[in-house]
């Protein structure tokens, strides 16, 4: 645990209870147990890497979006992932059109620094990030003041980020070696057209 100075970021909105006990429990049991995870080896310029987690991304048909060197394969929506979607999508009141699945089998398993600001999410990218499973904390530090903070996210709990999180702070989930439990983060995001039109709006 670092002791460095602690900052709170408004640009961070969390609803805990977005899903109850119960039925976070039960999401993250399908989708632990039931979701095709494909294996987290994978292969930039001849190099062999390994995704400290593993990760699947669903998208509308026709959606693009490169992401870690092209990384993502963009696979169709499956009848549980389109029914969190639209119970996000009624709260936040914003019309998602993909989500990246991360899955974090236990504490050695990790995001490393960035911010979600591929030209592909538009000028103001509104991310919401359902966690289930074990909680972890989220780390976020300012990109030019270097100020630090966390929220910890419960299982169940639904975070939105507005756009001026990803100008302005990048953000990581760090490993804890102590960590037994497994955490599945669904991260509902907008891409917009390569040409910069919205995908839905003609
Ligand atoms: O697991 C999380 O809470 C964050 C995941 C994340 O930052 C991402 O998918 O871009
Ligand atoms: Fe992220």
């Amino acid at each position: 645990m670092d002791t460095g100075q602690r900052v709170q970021c408004p640009e961070l909105v969390l609803t805990e209870g977005f899903y109850d006990a119960d039925d976070s429990g039960r999401l993250y049991r399908l989708l632990r147990d039931g979701h095709a995870w494909p294996d987290n080896r994978y292969c930039v310029a001849g190099r062999q890497f390994v995704l400290p987690r593993l990760q699947t991304w669903h998208a509308d048909a026709g959606i693009r979006y490169s992401y870690s060197n092209n990384l993502l394969q963009t696979r169709p929506w499956t009848a549980l992932l389109s029914e969190i979607k639209a119970k996000v999508e009624a709260y936040v009141n914003y019309p998602f059109n993909s989500v990246l699945v991360n899955c974090y089998r236990d504490g050695n398993d990790y995001v490393g620094w960035h911010a979600d600001n591929e030209r592909e999410l538009g000028e103001q990218p509104v991310i919401a990030s359902l966690t289930l499973g074990a909680a972890r904390p989220l780390q976020f530090r300012h990109k030019k003041t270097l100020a630090q903070g966390q929220i910890v996210l419960p299982s169940g709990s639904l975070l939105v980020m507005q756009p001026n999180f990803q100008h302005h702070w990048l953000h990581s989930v760090p490993m804890d070696a102590n960590l037994r439990e497994g955490r599945i983060n669904l991260t509902f995001r907008r891409v917009v057209v390569p040409d910069g039109r919205d995908s839905l709006s003609g």
